[in-house]
């Protein structure tokens, strides 16, 4: 990888995140990578940590291998036609971050079969925390390791089939966001009952950071270290109860349904 050049193309929330991330992988060097928006005052600290930046596309595909293509989806054609004379077949891997455009409808955009993945990362690439969800067209076993090796640089990936790239967006790339809304719910909770704001935020991100950790370590199944927290007749059931009889498992449920059905429209 030392001397494949990374693009971004459209380094916006995710763009920036996945940069951020980047620029801790010993194997690669920030002046591999080159990042790309119009609003260049917004990404300076990337120039001043070594990474390129530009608002010329063209530019960054002639001197790049991998491009990362990080454009909201209605702005992929757009740029896709800017670029699509620069991107050589033997020179290029395309890996689109655009929610909800398939492998297939980018490469017909393009002028050369070259191998266009999908992968689905999330904001916490930020801190080499993201899970990326991984597929491809056209690609051999070489081009898929690298392509995997980048976004394991960032966290943890996964290569799935295509047709649940829309169902890792919501549960991955969404996702996050659905975890931020339960942490904010539990901090207003712990306001209500004494706590100032930031002891809150810091009781509950360190709690969620160890059940996490603690399921990814130990494999168990999350209701079975439930049932080790709740006391019978304790203060632990009477809470999750109430949880539930006020919808909590329905309503995370029914969110997630109804962006899966928004994505699939
Ligand atoms: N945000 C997230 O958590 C996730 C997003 N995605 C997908 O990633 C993509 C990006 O999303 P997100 O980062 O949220 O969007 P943003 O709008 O934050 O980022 C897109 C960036 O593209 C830049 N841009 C627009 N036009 C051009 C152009 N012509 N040339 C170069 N850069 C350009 C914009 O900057 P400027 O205006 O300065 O040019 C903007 O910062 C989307 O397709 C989204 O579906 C996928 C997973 C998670
Ligand atoms: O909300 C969205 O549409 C995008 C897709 C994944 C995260 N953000």
């Amino acid at each position: 990888m030392k001397n494949r050049g990374i693009c971004i193309i459209g380094c916006g929330n995710l763009g920036k995140s996945i940069a951020n991330g980047l620029l801790n992988n010993k194997e690669l060097s920030p002046s591999n990578i080159t990042v790309t928006r119009r609003t260049l005052s917004k990404i300076t600290d990337l120039k001043d940590a070594g990474i390129n930046i530009t608002s010329d596309n063209v530019m960054a595909v002639r001197n790049s291998n991998i491009i990362l293509l990080a454009v909201k989806p209605y702005n992929v054609s757009k740029i896709i036609n800017e670029i699509r004379s620069e991107i050589k077949a033997e020179q290029h891997i395309l890996v689109s971050l655009a929610t909800g455009l398939s492998t297939s409808e980018i490469s017909e955009m393009l002028e050369h079969k070259i191998p266009v993945f999908r992968a689905m990362p999330n904001i916490a690439a930020n801190i080499r925390e993201s899970i990326t969800c991984i597929c491809d067209k056209n690609a051999i076993a070489e081009e898929v390791k690298m392509v995997k090796f980048i976004f394991d640089s960032i966290g943890e990936s996964l290569i799935i089939n295509e047709e649940l790239m829309e169902a890792a967006t919501i549960l991955g790339a969404c996702g996050i966001a659905f975890v931020f809304r339960f942490i904010r719910a539990m901090i207003q909770g712990g306001i209500q009952i004494g706590f100032d704001a930031n002891t809150a935020k810091q009781i509950v991100s360190q709690t969620v950071k160890g059940a996490a950790e603690m399921l990814q370590k130990n494999n168990n199944h999350p209701e079975s270290e439930i049932d080790k927290v709740t006391t019978p007749k304790g203060c632990t059931i009477v809470g999750l109860n109430e949880m539930e009889h006020r919808g909590f498992s329905s309503a995370l449920i029914r969110g997630i349904v109804t962006s899966f059905e928004k994505i699939e429209k």
